[in-house]
């Protein structure tokens, strides 16, 4: 599988660059145990990620992926406080970046391609990651799950992306590990891949139907050159 007359390259980002689920479940625990709540081992929290700090949140204070509608709203607001305060002082305390990620990054940047994050996180914990693990100044646009009324599996964010960069849909291509990217890429009509290491919810992505599917991150730059 080749792509070819791409431009722009839309990355994912927990679950597709960085493994967060680490210090996003030791977040997701800080908060329970503030609350007197029973906490969760991280493979559980990891397949809460991927709708964006309230949902994963609520999935926390649910204990399980399924969110109880009737939470307290208080208790909510109070939660995100807890969640938020610990997690911006402990962004990249056992986050790492998965393998070859940033060398690949910087290959497909010298190859020409325009690089952007499109991630459900919300946007003040992006640039703060990516300087923690050294991935600043690769990136020409970065959008979070709550910088735009709507966010992945919508396609408006896809879109927008294609606007601000003056490129068609068939210029750009997704690449993420969840469903979440791949359903927003199909509503964009985007080509997208569907990585296998990261956290979809337990579920194979090529059940979504990627145009391709790799294990691994480098294989990306062999299906764009
Ligand atoms: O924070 C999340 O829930 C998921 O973020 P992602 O869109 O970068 O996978
Ligand atoms: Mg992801």
């Amino acid at each position: 599988m080749k792509f070819t007359s791409k431009e722009v390259i839309l990355f994912d980002l927990d679950g597709t660059l960085i493994d967060s689920a680490p210090d996003l479940s030791l977040a997701v625990n800080h908060m329970l145990s503030a609350l007197q709540r029973p906490t969760f081992e991280q493979d559980i929290i990891r397949s809460w990620v991927g709708n964006g700090a309230e949902v994963l949140v609520k999935r926390g204070l649910s204990g399980q992926d399924v969110i109880d509608e009737n939470i307290d709203p208080d208790l909510v607001e109070k939660s995100l406080q807890l969640f938020f305060n610990f997690y911006k002082k402990n962004l990249c305390v056992d986050t790492k970046l998965y393998p070859s990620v940033r060398a690949c990054l910087k290959i497909l940047k010298a190859k020409g391609y325009r690089l952007v994050i499109v991630t459900n996180k919300p946007f003040e914990f992006i640039e703060p990651i990516l300087e923690g693990l050294e991935l600043t100044g690769l990136f020409e646009m970065l959008l979070g799950g709550d910088s735009l009324e709507k966010r992945k599996p919508d396609a408006l964010p896809l879109l927008h992306v294609c606007e601000k960069l003056s490129v068609t849909v068939e210029q750009c291509l997704m690449v993420g590990d969840s469903k979440n990217d791949i359903l927003a890429a199909k509503a964009a009509k985007m080509e997208s891949i569907g990585l296998t290491y990261g956290y979809n919810y337990g579920e194979d992505i090529s059940r979504y139907n990627p145009e391709a599917v790799f294990d691994d991150f480098s294989d990306i730059v062999a299906t764009l050159s």
